[in-house]
């Protein structure tokens, strides 16, 4: 994809379902007794992959236009797969479905793409080991393809030594075919969708804040008999809306509306960055819909300002930070992003991609141990971004190549299928 820079996007856009809320549907819906209906499913392709790997389990769900229907045989009705599990480009398939598959009277072995089988399972093999489960990485390097065998499972308490919802998924499906009780306590909430929808399913799961004032929360689950299939309209995806809320902020002259994102407080730090960083940003219509949180987001053309983002509010915002740091190349000032180590197991190592490519148009960043520091302001020019097929650097490069100077090539640009089909159709609307 060519991108150069332009001025006045105005209008209204809509982005497609959350990620996150779609793979759990299928996963939840499969594994409850009874239909799952859901509205504003993701295609994109890492939701597909999930949508493959539970037919492949003997699940039939129905991809129509306007829903999904699955036909979920519950928590005991999966069957043996055929073949491998193919879970794409997609780490919450691989971790998710891995809880789910440790508590199954079956084998089943799954793989993905070259950087997925690059990305670590210890953390997740490690707790189901723990349960009792049959877990292995069958080229013995703690990564994919993984081998999983049956096993009777038992409750564990976990505390977990990272804040991420995949290994807190994980544990909590597996607790749903383990002996007994089996909680997670994280050192700071991510995000919380797998404990909201399956409680919505029937689970029996409890959740315990602490009392010290942080967001460090233990979530509970106990075996229940069945969950039972749900009707889901899935919000649209903060972590998508992100760069059109960054499009808005940093092309001039500019309003974007951006319509019906879900605002969980666990997804939603980048608009407290926003705010921080003097960004003219405002929530509107906020309502409730399936037990999420939606609103529309306003933004219009804004000076942007340095800001330091580091500990509890990371684990909200961390698939953000790719955009994040191209706000805060074009803001005065500089930016210390901290406590982000884990971007470096995402689809790519994204504070080396985010730095290397925000370098390349003109930009002062820094990589460092656990984040970037990014000195801002300066203007950019346009260049050959690297995107190593990673979705996020994709969509946020090429927001920054709409304020910099000449032609900016995003290479591997149609990697954008993973979380958006459509992105760049999608700007139609605002010119
Ligand atoms: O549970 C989820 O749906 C996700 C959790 C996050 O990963 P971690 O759990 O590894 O932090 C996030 O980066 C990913 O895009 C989706
Ligand atoms: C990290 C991401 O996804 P996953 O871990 O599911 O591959 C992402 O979408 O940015």
């Amino acid at each position: 994809m060519e991108l150069t820079n332009i001025t006045g996007l105005k209008g209204e856009v809509t982005v497609p379902g959350d990620k996150s809320i779609s793979h759990r549907s299928i996963m939840f819906g499969s594994i409850a007794k009874g239909t799952t209906e859901v509205h504003n499913f993701l295609q994109g392709a890492d939701c597909l992959a999930t949508i493959d790997c539970f037919r492949r389990l003997g699940i039939e769900i129905e991809n129509k236009e306007t829903s999904i229907l699955i036909h979920g045989k519950g928590l005991h009705g999966l069957s043996a797969p055929a073949n491998l599990l193919d879970v794409g480009n997609s780490g919450t398939t691989t971790r998710l479905i891995s809880g789910i598959l440790a508590g199954q009277p079956f084998d089943s072995k799954l793989s993905g793409d070259e950087s997925l089988n690059s990305r670590p399972m210890k953390r997740i093999m490690d707790p189901l080991r723990q349960m009792g489960a049959n877990i292995s990485s069958i080229l013995r390097n703690d990564c994919a393809p993984l081998f999983i065998t049956p096993a009777r499972l038992h409750g564990i308490h976990y505390d977990s030594p990272v804040a991420s919802a995949q290994v807190k998924s994980c544990i909590l499906l597996a607790g749903l075919y383990a002996d007994g009780e089996t909680s997670v306590t994280e050192p700071s909430l991510s995000r919380n969708h797998t404990e909201l929808m399956l409680q919505e399913f029937g689970a029996d799961l409890r959740l315990i804040h602490a009392l010290d004032g942080s967001t460090k929360a233990t979530a509970l689950i106990r075996p229940c008999d069945e969950l039972y299939g749900q009707k889901i309209t899935v919000p649209g995806d903060i972590s998508s809306a992100a760069y059109f809320i960054a499009a808005g902020l940093l092309v001039p002259d500019s309003e974007i509306l951006i319509r019906n994102i879900g605002i969980n407080p666990t997804r939603a730090g980048i608009l407290n960055v926003c705010e921080e960083m003097g960004a003219d940003i405002s929530l509107l219509n906020q309502r409730k819909e399936g037990g999420e949180p939606v609103a529309d987001i306003l933004v219009r053309t804004s000076r942007l300002h340095g800001i330091t983002i580091k500990g509890e509010i990371i684990p909200t915002l961390i698939d953000e930070i790719p955009i994040i740091a191209v706000m805060a190349a074009l803001a005065e000032g500089t930016t210390f992003i901290r406590d982000a180590e884990e971007l470096k197991v995402k689809e790519s190592d994204r504070i080396e991609t985010v730095t290397d490519n925000l370098k390349a148009m003109g930009c002062d960043a820094i990589p460092t141990a656990d984040g970037m520091v990014i000195r801002g302001g300066r203007p950019l020019h346009g260049a050959a971004i690297h995107t190593l097929l990673d979705h996020r650097i994709a969509m946020a490069f090429s927001i920054a190549a709409l304020t910099a100077e000449g032609h900016t090539k995003i290479l591997d640009s149609h990697c954008v299928d993973v979380s958006f089909p459509g992105f760049y159709d999608t700007f139609e609307n605002l010119l």
